[in-house]
């Protein structure tokens, strides 16, 4: 059972993916979308297939290809055709392979909510380091990084929960993330059902608010980081780090291990997703759950404009003030603490 996610904040749908094809169509329309929830998803998604008795390799294609970006994807792929070989060459009957697939699936599942509840811990350390004094954070973040995207909390959106049962969030910023609204309509959605202080703001209004002194941190998550640093997420993060940088304030990344690809060596190497033009050209079928059913296809654009869409961008290690995982917290301006902290990860090396 899953929640389809471009039904909210209209509706909380729920639907059964029932074949890989259908988790894929899901995947590729944001259905189901955030890092590790996808991870989360495609090892789900293989053990779907095994127990379906469907070919698991061409399955495990199908998941890991749906979206090119957030490398949680793959490694979850990965990790329960993984399992599923291992079994079935260690003799396990298909029945069998299938429960041990689903099993790493649960595993996988039950770290991200763990590895959630360590980063919430890791961020407000840092940001009690970094903003020292009382009268509450005032934090921006863009796109939706909440529960909706984990496991568990969610990763920067779980610091910024964190902040508020503690008191100390004076407000959250909450980017509205042109095209597809995950802020507007996902990020705000959650930040009301936790009862937060948030304001929404278009995407081009972050400009004025760190102008005019109102943001003290950035906190975002992350799809993939590099090696040496570099930090894909979604399209906006990067003004948003140009932004800190010229303001001094810290920007901060928040992600798991799992997002962590210390074989793609730097940020021009992240293949970044480029998605159809229609998603700025009009409302689509992805933008419903803000716009209602009967709003598709509405017109944002003359007929026959072309677009620009890329689903995602790449900040430099430069520009990036810290990454939190639940291993502990670096500053990636070395790039070298990565390595370690993926050393601590109890994450599951995939043969
Ligand atoms: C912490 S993972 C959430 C991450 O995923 C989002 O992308 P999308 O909505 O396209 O799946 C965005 O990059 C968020 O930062």
């Amino acid at each position: 059972m899953l929640l389809d996610q471009t039904r909210l904040p209209a509706e909380e749908a729920e639907f059964v993916c029932t074949d890989v094809p259908a988790l894929v169509r899901a995947i590729r329309t944001l259905a189901v979308r955030g890092a590790p929830l996808l991870g989360i998803a495609g090892a789900y998604g293989v053990a779907l297939a095994a127990v379906r008795g469907d070919d698991v390799a061409e399955s495990a294609g199908l998941l890991e290809r749906a979206r090119p970006t957030a490398v949680n994807l793959g490694y979850g792929v990965r990790r329960a055709a993984a399992a599923y070989r291992e079994a079935i060459g260690k003799g396990a009957d298909p029945e069998r392979a299938a429960a041990v697939a689903l099993a790493e699936a649960r595993a996988l599942h039950r770290e991200d909510a763990e590895a959630s509840g360590r980063m919430a811990g890791y961020g407000l350390a840092l940001l009690d380091e970094l903003l020292p004094g009382g009268g509450g954070h005032r934090l921006l973040t863009h796109c939706n990084t909440g529960a909706l995207v984990s496991g568990g909390e969610g990763t920067a959106f779980a610091v910024a929960l964190g902040a508020h049962r503690e008191g100390r969030l004076r407000r959250l910023w909450v980017d509205e993330t042109r095209p597809l609204l995950q802020g507007a309509r996902l990020t705000a959605y959650e930040a009301a059902r936790n009862g937060m202080p948030y304001s929404l703001l278009t995407d081009n209004a972050a400009g004025s608010l760190f102008a005019a002194g109102e943001v003290d941190a950035v906190l975002i998550g992350a799809d993939r980081i590099a090696a040496d640093g570099s930090v894909a997420n979604k399209v906006g993060s990067y003004p948003l780090a140009v932004l800190a940088k010229y303001h001094h304030v810290p920007f901060i990344v928040v992600a798991p291990t799992t997002t962590v690809d210390l074989d793609t060596a730097d940020g021009a190497s992240i293949v970044v997703e480029q998605r159809p033009g229609a998603e700025v050209t009009e409302f689509t079928s992805l933008q419903v759950g803000v716009v209602g059913a009967d709003a598709g296809g509405l017109l944002v654009a003359p007929v026959g404009t072309t677009a620009y869409n890329p689903a995602f961008d790449v900040t430099p290690p430069e520009l990036v003030t810290a990454i939190v995982t639940e291993e502990g917290t670096i500053s990636p301006v070395t790039g070298v603490g990565l390595t370690e902290l993926c050393a601590r990860s109890s994450q599951v090396t995939i043969s």
